[in-house]
């Protein structure tokens, strides 16, 4: 399966001032999926999306959307993307009907009540469709937002921090929002600063740091890595070299050969190279353990990690 609709090949961006906030970035959004940006403040997230939206241009590099050069074919590239952008609208006066479908006028888009109709109640706005902005709630307020992003029929959805400051309940509402527009076959791009966020709703996460872009994996494989544990032993007597038997992968001898590192999982054990099987080579080869602590890596600790490693 590899039908990128958006493909960035080696794009950077040197703001005016001389910061350079992407560096070579390669990436490919593939058709249908949810792909969340994890990254920290600064970390190059909204120039990103700025840029595959065609509000800010490169320094260099490449585009494509669906096909389309985001620069020399503007116009076709741009139609396919809505972008809910992070901040809140000030139309205060406004209806949401009008809001929304003034949003479609823009983008040279025939009027289309019917189309308008579905998105307001696909995300239980219809009800509100004759009420001013300012009379919403700020969780209504963010669904018009991603109204006005889907008016003109795009197949590409890129949010900004869609839950940032909202709270638990609003942003599990916006997750369950986000989940039917995929089944609904739109791509879906979200950054977030909450790995909990990525956790729940992506198919694939990036990593963004420094303006590069330092990790690109499926969900589903990084929770392996997460199922992953490591025991500590601490040792009574410090060992110079490990003994042949327990020359393996998953275990290392710290430099100082005071402590033994088992990286496991659930899989050893079922195939009787676990935690007891290890325990009973120990024991056989006269090596004594004088602590245990076990410890299980988060995404957390792998985002942290990375980040750290590049700063
Ligand atoms: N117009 C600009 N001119 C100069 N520097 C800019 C401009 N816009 C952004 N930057 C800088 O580029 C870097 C990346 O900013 P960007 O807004 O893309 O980060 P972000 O990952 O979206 O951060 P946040 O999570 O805080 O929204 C920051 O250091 C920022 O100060």
């Amino acid at each position: 399966m590899h039908d990128p609709i958006i493909s960035i090949q080696g794009l950077n961006k040197t703001y005016e001032g001389g910061f350079q906030a992407l560096k070579h970035v390669d990436l490919s959004i593939q058709r249908g999926e949810i792909f969340a940006l994890l990254g920290p403040n600064g970390a190059g997230k909204t120039t990103l999306i700025s840029l595959v939206c065609g509000l800010v241009n490169p320094t260099n590099g490449r585009i494509t959307v669906d096909g389309f050069d985001n620069v020399k074919q503007y116009r076709q590239a741009r139609e396919r993307i809505g972008l809910v952008p992070q901040e809140l609208t000030n139309e205060a006066f406004e209806t949401v009907w009008n809001t929304v479908s003034f949003s479609r006028g823009l983008f040279g888009k025939p009027p289309n009540p019917a189309h308008i109709e579905k998105v307001l109640t696909s995300l239980a706005l219809w009800d509100k469709r004759d009420n001013r902005l300012i009379t919403l709630s700020g969780g209504m307020k963010r669904r018009v937002l991603i109204a006005k992003a889907l008016s003109h029929e795009p197949r590409i959805l890129f949010l900004d921090e869609p839950t940032a400051g909202v709270d638990v309940a609003l942003r599990r509402d916006m997750w369950e929002v986000v989940r039917r527009l995929r089944d609904d076959g739109v791509t879906i791009i979200l950054t977030t600063h909450y790995i909990e966020e990525a956790e729940e709703m992506a198919d694939r996460i990036g990593v963004i740091n420094g303006g590069e872009v330092v990790l690109v994996e499926e969900k589903t494989a990084l929770m392996k890595k997460l199922g992953s544990k490591q025991l500590t032993l601490e040792l009574h007597t410090p060992l110079s070299a490990l003994p042949a038997r327990l020359q393996v992968d998953t275990l290392t001898l710290s430099d100082d050969g005071r402590s033994l590192v088992y990286t496991y999982d659930g899989h050893q054990e079922e195939q009787g190279r676990g935690v007891s099987a290890l325990l009973s080579v120990l024991n056989e080869e006269e090596i004594l353990v004088k602590d245990v602590h076990t410890r299980q890596s988060s995404l957390e600790d792998i985002f942290v990690d990375l980040v750290k490693e590049r700063s």
